[in-house]
């Protein structure tokens, strides 16, 4: 026995729950899958959760900071762990119960909690249940990767899952990864009271951006009183008192960081294993699905959505994703992966703002390039505001003088690089932006002095 859909989507992450919306209310017979919690990592262990406790800790962060501004605080300031934690609960919960509403309001919609797994390529099992349907989107997203590491079976180590139940304040806190999951979690525990350490097996922190980019996030995290450990390329854990001790191997330094918890931040794999893949649907060698630019999969009528397919790694790459499907299937839309420009946000405080290339890959592209940089501290806002940590760089294409990409380290920099990416995706020129009346005072109101002032590439 089998229940027939028009259509099967398994996941209930970021492009899951709008493209059955979607479907349904063209018509279809839509069942959605879910194993765990509804709008999957960024709403229950990944962006709210992680940005609700990053407000925290700004809060936290001016309040130690009050004297500067003139501000008198009686006695001194304090954080409650539990307080922070019951706020993200809320907010978390709220959007959660809120995804759940909007599902079950939507007529045609099915939704099913439970592991879903493939049987053949048009059948789907849920505990049991099977489903079949003509077209099946996976929405699986990934979860945190833990490797086989030396000692790691010793000791207890913490995820981005799990230090979200945390009841009490690590004493000293290390984390294992120097990119984005480290970092937030890192200056966020550092800003709640805990001693924080954090340990990178590279050379550097955020590898994937430019050298001046990773020199000034380490400079203000450390001023902050992080303690770092990079070219730590030979990790072990130990049980350690009540703690664990972690071995770094490092050139330099104590061979060993001891602190009361770890937080494993070293990257992400795909939930990709236990689908039942053997159903023909083809995987890369780390256990992304293999997708062309409009997201289709090696068989037919069976399409990957979202981080399992490893185009992207953000909540709003795996939101287009849903918007590239859904135009194509009905829309008669043939948008694709590959007409969106990459852009992210690292929202350590001050946060960086990404979008396109970087200095080191616009160089590396051999072609004609001008850039233009300047220090926050130039910006009367960030002055005003006593945050004047970081810098704004741009890259512009020479030739037809449109933007190729920027990094905005600094106070709202991760919506000023909004500006620069709302002209990329105009193909404007630069000089559309030097000829722009900006609101003072404001740190966007400096992008057109900065882009009026480019120099070549060398
Ligand atoms: C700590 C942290 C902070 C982050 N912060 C940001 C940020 O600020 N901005 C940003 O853009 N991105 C951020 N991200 C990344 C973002 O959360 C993810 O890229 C995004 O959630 C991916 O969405 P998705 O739809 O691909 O998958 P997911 O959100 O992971 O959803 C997949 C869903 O599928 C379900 N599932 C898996 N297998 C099955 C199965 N066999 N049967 C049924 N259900 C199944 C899972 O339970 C899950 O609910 C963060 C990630 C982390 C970990
Ligand atoms: N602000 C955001 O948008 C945001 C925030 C958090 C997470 N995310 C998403 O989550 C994904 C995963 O983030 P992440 O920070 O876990 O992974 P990542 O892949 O970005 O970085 C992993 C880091 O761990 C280091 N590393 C790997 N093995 C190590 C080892 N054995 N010892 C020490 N260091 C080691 C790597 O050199 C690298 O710097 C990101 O790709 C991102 O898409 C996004």
């Amino acid at each position: 026995m089998s229940t027939s859909y028009d259509a099967i989507v398994i996941g209930a992450g970021q492009a899951g729950p709008s493209l059955t919306v979607r479907l349904a209310k063209a018509g279809m017979r839509v069942a959605l899958i879910e194993r765990k919690y509804l709008g999957g990592t960024c709403v229950n262990t990944g962006c709210k959760p992680t940005k609700t406790m990053v407000a925290s800790a700004y809060a936290a962060r001016m309040a130690q900071r009050a004297a500067e501004y003139g501000v008198v605080i009686g006695s001194q300031v304090g954080v409650d762990l539990a307080r922070v934690m019951a706020r993200k609960d809320k907010v978390v919960l709220d959007s959660r119960q809120s995804l759940r509403s909007w599902l079950r309001g939507t007529a045609g919609v099915t939704l099913m909690e439970g592991h879903a797994r493939f049987r053949s390529a048009s059948e789907v099992e849920v505990d049991g249940e099977v489903l079949t349907a003509d077209k099946i989107f996976l929405n699986v997203g990934g979860r945190a990767l833990v490797p086989d590491l030396p000692g790691i079976r010793d000791i207890s180590c913490l995820t981005n899952s799990s230090i979200l139940e945390l009841d009490t304040l690590p004493e000293h806190l290390v984390v294992v990864g120097g990119s984005y999951i480290g970092l937030e979690f890192g200056q966020m525990f550092r800003r709640f009271g805990s001693r924080v350490t954090i340990i990178e097996k590279g050379s550097r922190l955020v590898h994937r951006e430019d050298e001046d980019v990773s020199q000034a996030i380490l400079d203000i995290l450390s001023r902050e009183g992080i303690g770092f450990r990079l070219n730590a390329e030979c990790l072990s854990f130990k049980p350690h008192g009540r703690g664990v001790a972690v071995a770094v191997d490092c050139k330099q330094g104590e061979p060993e960081v001891a602190g009361s918890h770890v937080l494993l931040a070293i990257g992400r794999r795909p939930n990709t294993d236990d689908l039942g893949l053997d159903a023909g649907v083809a995987l890369d060698e780390s256990g992304f699905v293999q997708v062309d630019d409009q997201l289709r999969t090696s068989v037919p009528n069976i399409w990957a959505l979202g981080e399992c397919n490893g185009r992207g790694a953000f909540t709003h790459t795996a939101y287009n994703d849903y918007e590239i499907v859904a135009a194509n299937i009905l829309d008669n839309d043939p948008r694709r992966v590959t007409d969106r420009f990459p852009c992210y946000a690292l929202f350590t405080d001050p946060p960086l703002g990404r979008v396109g290339m970087t200095e080191t890959e616009a160089r590396e592209s051999g072609g004609r390039c001008l850039i233009g940089r300047m220090e926050m501290a130039r910006v009367g806002r960030a002055v005003e505001r006593g945050e004047t940590d970081g810098f704004m760089k741009v890259i512009v294409d020479a030739d037809s003088r449109q933007f190729l990409g920027a990094s905005i380290l600094g106070a709202s920099g991760d919506e000023v690089v909004h500006g620069i990416l709302d002209l990329m995706y105009a193909r404007a020129s630069v000089d559309t932006l030097v000829r722009s009346v900006p609101i003072h005072p404001t740190v966007s109101e400096l992008l057109p002095t900065l882009c009026g002032n480019l120099q070549p590439l060398k």
